[in-house]
């Protein structure tokens, strides 16, 4: 970019003006460094910015949002001047005192304006990330119930969700004769290991709470195979003055072929919903999830497992091999987990180095031997970087269960944030549960 001759450089008066513009422009504006340090924040930003910054200044763009974006210092790094870095990504966070903590989704768009200087667009978009998510839920309502009559199959359930009424297209569809299906679970059209009983409880609870529970996933037919489908239920009938007798239907379960569609879904998903570098679930996703599962608790108890995994002296292999080995290192990890978990399991990075697992219908026991095997296979897989160079890193765990004593999942992950510091305390490569003892790392 060639330098401005000195009558196209903006007169004192014009910079003085276009300062004040900037502002009281109502989005928030941040210049940094390239580490982040701020040096000009207009009002906007400030108070966007203020509830991040408990007891702190507003002195580093990035360690305010890091915690929503563990690879924003990164990313920041690259690029040649006036090079678009980041466009308008969301970055979910939690604002407020504890206890009464409130989710800000945050839009960050980030350029370069040249070495060593960065401007920052944010805006809040809490609301308008809420509106989406309904206006997705009812588009996929509209999509169901107005397509598609070929490729679908209505099924009647019960109250209590088993297969009450079958018909010709459902035989047509999935490839189940009616007697196959009668009086079993809904569950049995779900690919093995895709949900679990109580997932079709929440749901039909939410098909009565909303007037429909819509999913997407892996279906399955008589024969085995798999296929991309949604699953929509619908509330019946209802009407509790007249008993109904055992098998009279409660919903209406429409099952869809959407193969064709699942590779634009995924797309779609996966960018919004994964990490960056490692392809796990992402902070936002992770706390959407707990929150769901905590609730559901609330409506109905029953086992929930949650592991917090923080990679050990992650610095000093930063320090030793590299930022991008130890990029490599969070790759790997990340592919154990996946490797390792059902697919009702939500594994996710929250932070740097920072993991969690949330465990579905799981009870102490599945967890901590679910928490030990990742820890082992992690311990004994080591990492081999293309150069050849071997890494080895270990994991400290904390694992803690829903209790009805804990109100929020924000009570469920300190707990297992102080078992994992623990196990940080202990000697690493150790798992703690909580409220027990940190015991040796070969122990459990
Ligand atoms: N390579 C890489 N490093 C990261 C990333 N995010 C955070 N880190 C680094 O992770 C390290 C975390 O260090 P610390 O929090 O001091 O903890 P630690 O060295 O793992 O030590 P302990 O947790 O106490 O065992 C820091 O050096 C961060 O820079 C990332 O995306 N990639």
């Amino acid at each position: 970019m060639a330098a401005p001759s000195p009558d196209e450089e903006p007169g004192a008066d014009e910079q003085q003006e276009l300062l004040q513009l900037l502002y009281a422009a109502p989005v928030g504006l941040v210049q940094t460094d390239d580490e982040g340090r701020i040096a000009l924040i207009n009002a906007a930003a400030a108070q966007l910015l203020l509830p991040l910054a408990v007891g702190a200044s507003l002195a580093n763009l990035f360690d305010l949002l890091g915690p929503a974006m563990p690879d924003l210092a990164l990313r920041a790094r690259s690029g040649a001047a006036g090079e678009l870095l980041i466009d308008g990504e969301a970055l979910a966070l939690r604002v407020g005192p504890e206890g009464r903590q409130r989710p800000l989704v945050l839009s960050l768009t980030l350029r370069r304006l040249q070495a060593g200087q960065l401007v920052a667009v944010l805006a809040d978009i809490t609301a308008q990330v809420e509106r989406e998510r309904r206006l997705r839920q009812s588009e996929a309502w509209l999509n169901a119930a107005l397509t598609g009559i070929h490729d679908h199959a209505a099924v009647g359930l019960d109250a209590a969700g088993r297969v009450a009424h079958w018909s010709e297209s459902a035989t047509r569809m999935t490839g189940f004769a009616r007697e196959a299906v009668l009086g079993r679970p809904a569950t049995i059209f779900h690919a093995g290991g895709t949900t679990t009983p109580e997932r079709l409880l929440d749901r039909l609870h939410e098909a009565r709470a909303d007037g429909w529970s819509m999913d997407e996933g892996w279906l399955v037919r008589a024969d085995g195979r798999r296929y991309w489908g949604s699953t929509m239920i619908v509330p019946v009938g209802g009407d509790d003055a007249s008993p109904a007798p055992e098998h009279a239907p409660g919903f209406s379960l429409v099952l869809r072929d959407i193969s064709d569609r699942r590779d634009a879904h995924e797309q779609r998903r996966r960018a919004s919903e994964t990490d960056h570098l490692t392809g796990l679930a992402n902070r936002r996703v992770f706390f959407e999830a707990g929150q769901r599962e905590v609730e559901r608790f609330r409506r109905a108890p029953r086992p929930l497992a949650l592991i917090l995994l923080d990679a050990d002296h992650f610095k000093r292999i930063n320090d030793r091999h590299g930022h991008p080995a130890g990029d490599e290192v969070l790759r790997h990890l990340a592919g154990v987990m996946l490797r390792s978990l059902r697919q009702v399991d939500v594994p996710a990075r929250i932070g740097g180095e920072e993991f969690a697992v949330l465990l579905p219908s799981t009870g102490l026991e599945g967890a901590r031997l679910v928490a030990e095997r990742l820890r082992r296979a992690m311990a004994a897989d080591a990492v081999t970087l293309a150069d050849g160079t071997v890494i080895r890193y270990t994991v400290s765990a904390g694992l803690a269960l829903m209790q009805s004593g804990l109100a929020r999942l924000e009570d469920l992950i300190e707990q297992a944030d102080r078992a994992l510091y623990a196990a940080k305390s202990g000697g690493r490569d150790r798992l703690v549960v909580a409220g027990e003892p940190c015991g040796d790392a070969d122990a459990g």
